[in-house]
């Protein structure tokens, strides 16, 4: 089309004229066409997506932090804030512009470094108890070990971490699976939102073209959907039970330190025209519930499978996790505080490595407020041969950021970027000059800006201590099915056996007791 104004930018032909790319880009195993579509074009790739609308997929460094650090001149894409409504309401992913901005700064205090290190006790207490339950699970068994399914046991672990964390709320979902709660939320993702059929993707994406009003009633009366609607129901009722029990203990002069009373306490004091209203403060508590418990499961199950496969760095890390232990006994203390593990450079090395080669957020979907030049950092070669140094683009152009793409930019980390290697971080071969606005190790898995993860002090630390426990109680092997492992695609990146779809997401590994 002569007249689209990324008509420069090279990108594959499309197969299909409905459909565009966004099977490539949605159904497939995570990053696979996206891999090979930057090895052929580069970090900018112009893509289709429904009936001829262009849209550019950026791995770009320059080019995301201008996208992602630029205020709300780039939005989060419509339709993916009304996937952020469908799932927790009116609240934080949802919000934009102002509204954002108000959402914002009354949840930023319950996410700080200070606040985190409450957090720490619980997500021990938490990975302790799943540990327990294996031991048991062992120890009744003939054999020394036991194979798991990491996905269902860390997804309970991780609801009980994020409901006393977030809420001072006990879902003793490792013990008990009938929790209405609970039940409601796990797997919700994959059970949401994997394997998007034609019709569902093509549906998903003409949404761009209605009115949000119309969008939020036809999704409010969509039969299909009644999987979300229901967990709104269960979500909303507890959430405001909790808002009252907050509300209660901090008038009683005992509140708790979970973020949830810090969000209810920073309200109390905000003045009429910009504290957050009942159906926010609601909504808030589903983002956390939705932000904070897949995301972390899913990352914490692909460190867990790349310490299945690599041996020799589960004895390394176990023993750097002894050592600790041993400095932390004989200054008289018996447990991991945030400091201890922050001072361990495997342990960091592997969160780094972890999130930079399983971001599980796959994509970062933004639309251009207004019209922009989007910069580059290094020039390419447009369709017509010229030197492109810039991009112009009109108000409405849409992109989709690639933290998997971004990630494995050679120039930032490495020629064997495209590998898992914990030791590109412990030999200092990152660039980190010039760090472009990334809350975290100049990945960009968190996002950047306005919009980035709140939740990623929290994400590390609970990743951090996840490793620290598996490690220290058991040895971690691989299973058969472990080669037919392969990341989906379900709004996150979740790992599933390749032929065994139908049964959701899996990651069966064994345990075994590590030695005295
Ligand atoms: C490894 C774990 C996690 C990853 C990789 C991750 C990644 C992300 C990304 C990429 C975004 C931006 C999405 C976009 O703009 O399109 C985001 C937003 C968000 N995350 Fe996380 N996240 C993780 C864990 C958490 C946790 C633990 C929490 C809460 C306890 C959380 C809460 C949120 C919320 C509320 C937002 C919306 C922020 C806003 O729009 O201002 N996330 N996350």
């Amino acid at each position: 089309k002569l007249s689209s104004p990324l008509r420069n930018i090279p990108g594959p032909k499309s197969e299909s004229f409905v459909l565009g790319h966004l099977r490539e880009l949605l159904q497939q195993p995570a990053g696979l066409a996206e891999i090979e579509w930057q090895r052929k074009y580069g970090d900018i790739v112009r893509i289709k997506a429904s009936f001829g609308s262009e849209q550019l997929l950026v791995a770009d460094p320059k080019a995301l932090q201008h996208i992602l650090c630029s205020g709300y001149k780039w939005r989060r894409s419509p339709v993916r804030r009304e996937m952020g409504r469908l799932t927790s309401g009116k609240g934080l992913a949802w919000a934009d512009g102002e509204t954002h901005k108000r959402h914002r700064k009354l949840m930023i205090p319950g996410f700080r470094a200070s606040e985190t290190k409450h957090f720490v006790p619980i997500f021990f207490a938490c990975a302790e108890a799943m540990s327990t339950e294996w031991k048991k699970t062992i120890s009744r068994s003939d054999e020394k070990s036991q194979v798991f399914d990491f996905t269902d046991h860390l997804s309970h672990a991780t609801l009980d971490a994020i409901g006393l964390a977030a809420f001072d709320y006990d879902f003793g979902s490792i013990h008990n699976h009938e929790n209405e709660l609970a039940k409601a939320y796990q797997g919700l993702t994959a059970k949401a939102f994997r394997a998007p059929s034609n019709m569902g993707l093509l549906v998903l994406d003409l949404f761009k073209h209605v009115p949000s009003t119309v969008m939020e009633f036809m999704n409010d009366h969509n039969p299909r959907l009644k999987a979300l609607h229901h967990v709104a129901r269960v979500g909303n009722d507890v959430a405001k039970q909790l808002i009252a029990q907050k509300v209660e203990e901090i008038e009683q002069g005992t509140p708790n330190k979970d973020i949830y009373t810090t969000l209810v306490q920073s309200n109390l004091q905000e003045s009429s025209k910009t504290r957050l209203s009942g159906e926010e403060l609601v909504a808030q508590m589903r983002n956390l519930l939705f932000g904070g418990h897949e995301t972390t499961t899913n990352t914490i199950c692909w460190a867990a499978y790349e310490l299945a496969r690599n041996p020799t760095l589960q004895d390394k890390l176990r023993a750097e996790i002894k050592s600790t232990e041993r400095k932390i006994k004989d200054r008289g203390q018996s447990e991991f505080r945030l400091n201890d593990l922050e001072a361990m450079p495997l342990l960091n090395a592997m969160c780094k490595e972890t999130l930079r080669y399983y971001p599980i957020a796959i994509h970062l979907f933004r639309t251009a407020n207004e019209d922009d030049v989007i910069p580059l950092s290094k020039p390419m070669i447009g369709t017509t041969g010229k030197v492109i140094t810039n991009i112009a683009v009109p108000k409405g152009t849409q992109i989709v950021g690639s933290p998997q793409l971004y990630n494995r930019n050679p120039e930032i980390f490495g020629e064997d970027a495209s590998e898992f290697n914990t030791d590109r971080w412990i030999e200092g071969r990152i660039k980190t000059e010039d760090t472009l606005g990334m809350p975290y190790a100049n990945l960009v898995t968190f996002a950047a800006g306005s919009r980035s993860c709140i939740g990623w002090r929290f994400a590390v630390a609970e990743l951090q201590t996840f490793i620290v426990v598996l490690l220290r109680n058991f040895v971690i092997e691989s299973t058969p099915k472990l080669a037919k492992i392969r990341r989906e695609s379900a709004l996150t990146m979740v790992p599933v056996i390749e032929g065994e779809l139908d049964k959701g997401t899996q990651l069966p590994l064994r345990v075994y007791l590590v030695a005295e």
